[in-house]
């Protein structure tokens, strides 16, 4: 058997977990043709950095690492408008609505390697509410691309401020990014925190009652 029959039974044969769920329709998360020429620059790479690609332990790897990689952008795959629309529902609830803690996981675009921490976003309706698990679904829609954290504060903001036109939308996200870790100036504990805020959260009153829910971190203590 060919190395490229071998190499197209090895995707085949991991293309079956390669489907997620987004909670509405079931959507091809791996692309094949993609996955292939993904593999061939990987195998390069390994070659580069001095390793040797057809050792077994190696063998499998560029297919994998393709993967990953497919599964660490897919955020340009989803249209996070969409996804806030797909669950909109008219409420006359008028009152800060904030799902705090949202797990983020995303790659700076510098450097190409983890950022991850916890956003906590917010909003006040103005007639309409979302389906709550439509607001960590669009967080990870935008940090599951290349980003920086002030773009990524801000597109949810936006994406929020744009499709649901609440009264005010406030994102926070306190992250720790490994290319300050692992390398360059390796600081092992430093946390970024961006904001972004928009309508009520202007006025200090709102802001001010954010800030709180969310915890005393903001202040340091
Ligand atoms: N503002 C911002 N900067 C980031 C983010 N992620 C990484 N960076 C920074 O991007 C900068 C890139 O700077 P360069 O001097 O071009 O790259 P570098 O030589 O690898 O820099 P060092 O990390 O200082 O070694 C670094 O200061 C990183 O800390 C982010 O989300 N926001
Ligand atoms: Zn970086």
């Amino acid at each position: 058997m060919s190395s490229e029959i071998v190499k197209d039974m090895i995707i085949e044969n991991m293309m079956d977990d390669y489907e997620i769920k987004d909670g509405y329709q079931k959507r091809d998360l791996y692309n094949q043709k993609t996955i292939k020429k993904l593999a061939g620059h990987y195998r390069e790479i390994l070659k580069l950095i001095g390793e040797d690609p057809t050792r077994e332990g190696l063998e499998k790897t560029p297919e994998r690492v393709s993967k990953a990689m497919q599964f660490l952008t897919h955020g340009y795959d989803l249209n996070p408008e969409d996804i806030l629309r797909s669950a909109m529902f008219k409420e006359d609830y008028k009152q800060m609505v904030l799902v705090k803690d949202i797990e983020v996981y995303s790659m700076c675009e510098h450097h190409m390697i983890p950022f991850f921490g916890r956003a906590h976003v917010a909003y006040i309706p103005n007639g309409y509410i979302v389906g709550l698990s439509k607001i960590p679904r669009i967080v990870d829609a935008f940090a599951r691309r290349l980003q920086v954290q002030e773009r990524l504060t801000t597109q949810i903001k936006e994406c929020i401020q744009n499709t649901l036109k609440p009264l005010g939308v406030a994102v926070v996200i306190e992250a720790q990014h490994m290319c300050m870790s692992m390398r360059g100036i390796q600081k092992q504990n430093s946390v970024t925190t961006t904001s972004d805020f928009t309508g009520a959260f202007l006025g200090e009153k709102t802001r001010a009652e954010f800030i709180h829910l969310i915890g005393s971190r903001l202040h340091g203590n």
